[in-house]
């Protein structure tokens, strides 16, 4: 191939950059960062993502049936542990803390935004190969980071005590998080150097998608929507 063009995440990023800004600077976000946003909303957002995570680890579970490499097989291992291991049930502790417990979140009906975005998730791993889906996920784990960094420049941002919503902004900010988050930047970097244009452009439209079901899931949020 004499194309010498070499795609990268960045690329990808600045194909969608409106919604992509949509998405990282949303009014959830400023509202919880500025701690005006109603608990209500947080923690209709808090249930839903108990659902949302469940579902997730199904697509680490996928993108490990779909590893074609030890190295990928671990990779996907390693993700869907974190979530299981580790993710869900800090998240279980945290929704404690707002008063939401166990018995609850597990008799949630599922919001149509949440079904929405995760089954998207999953059906582009089904129909794709391990890129398309990784595609499909990076809104979610590198989107997190990038709007905890934007949270912590903001001027109006509220940071510590008088914010209910700190431990959540920690949570995103923190090295654990950035440093996985970039990790999975660098993953697609790798990939994504090979792809041809065609092929780009098809990688696009699933993340302008999943940035795009990312705007719904905080809308879903905010308006409390079922
Ligand atoms: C709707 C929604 N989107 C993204 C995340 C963030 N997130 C969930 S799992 C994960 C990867 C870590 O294994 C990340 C970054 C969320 N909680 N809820």
């Amino acid at each position: 191939m004499t194309d010498t063009t070499q795609y990268r995440f960045d690329d990808l990023r600045s194909a969608c950059a409106e919604d992509w800004r949509a998405y990282i600077r949303h009014d959830f976000v400023a509202q919880l960062a500025d701690a005006t946003l109603p608990r209500a909303s947080f923690e209709h957002y808090l249930k839903q993502d108990y659902l949302f995570l469940i579902h997730f680890a199904r697509a680490f579970a996928l993108a490990a049936y779909k590893s074609r490499t030890l190295a990928d097989l671990r990779q996907a291992h390693e993700g869907l542990k974190a979530i299981v291991d580790l993710e869900l049930g800090l998240h279980v502790d945290y929704c404690q803390e707002w008063g939401i417990r166990e018995a609850e979140l597990e008799a949630l009906p599922e919001a149509r935004a949440t079904m929405a975005y995760t089954r998207y998730v999953l059906d582009t791993g089904h129909r794709g190969d391990l890129l398309d889906l990784h595609v499909a996920l990076a809104p979610c784990v590198i989107g997190y980071g990038e709007i905890a960094n934007w949270i912590n420049q903001r001027p109006s941002t509220v940071r510590g005590a008088d914010n209910p919503y700190d431990a959540w902004i920690a949570m995103y900010a923190s090295t654990e998080f950035q440093d996985a988050m970039r990790a999975e930047q660098e993953w697609l970097d790798a990939r994504l150097a090979e792809v041809t244009p065609a092929r780009f452009q098809e990688l696009v439209m699933v993340f302008r998608d999943a940035t795009r079901l990312e705007i719904d899931f905080w809308a879903m949020g905010l308006e409390r929507r079922a």
